[in-house]
């Protein structure tokens, strides 16, 4: 496994949580092209899949969506809340990996991307979101409605906002991401 300052953190891309999320194929599709360039450059990919009672390990709905298939050595975390840091692994592999800097892609926006961000920030590591690789599904709260697609661009918008001394959070769209 080679030592990286950065390190890829592919987020719950998974038929349980993505059903009724916007561009899901264009998202699973430019997640694993991020993926590819960062193989080729010798960075680290990190698979982290979410469990629950309606989709339990072994799944079906937990599996990997077809496309993304983990190569051998690439870390599998597997989580049960939308933070991906509580509960599992994920700090003591980063740490083997020595990656300060994360570039995150992956479902959903306003749930596990928002989350593991805010938390990885609080402990220290410098983000990339990368912009045209997150999803999430419609909601809405009363009578607001609000598109995935709308969340996907708030969550864009605002996610620089969560930076603080120290570590950075940026965009750049899933072939600009410098690793
Ligand atoms: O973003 C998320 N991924 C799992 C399903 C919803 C939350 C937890």
């Amino acid at each position: 496994m080679t030592h990286s300052a950065t390190a890829v953190l592919i987020i719950d891309l998974q038929p349980g949580v993505l059903e009724g999320c916007f561009d899901v194929a264009g998202v699973v599709a430019r997640a694993g092209a991020l993926v590819t360039r960062a193989r080729h450059q010798g960075v680290p990919v990190v698979w982290v899949q979410h469990e629950e009672a309606e989709m339990p390990h072994g799944s079906a709905a937990w599996q990997l969506m077809p496309g993304l298939v983990p190569a051998p050595g690439e870390a599998m975390i597997r989580k049960t809340c939308c933070d991906a840091f509580v509960g599992t692994s994920l700090h003591d592999v980063l740490d083997g990996l020595d990656a300060k800097r994360l570039v995150i892609a992956g479902a959903q926006s306003d749930y596990c991307i928002r989350a593991t961000v805010q938390r990885a920030v609080t402990e220290g590591y410098s983000i990339v979101l990368a912009s045209d690789a997150h999803t999430t599904a419609d909601a809405s709260f009363g009578d607001v409605a609000i598109s995935g697609e709308q969340i996907v661009a708030h969550t864009n918008r605002s996610i620089g906002g969560l930076a603080c001394p120290g570590v950075t959070v940026e965009l750049a769209t899933h072939d600009a991401v410098v690793f």
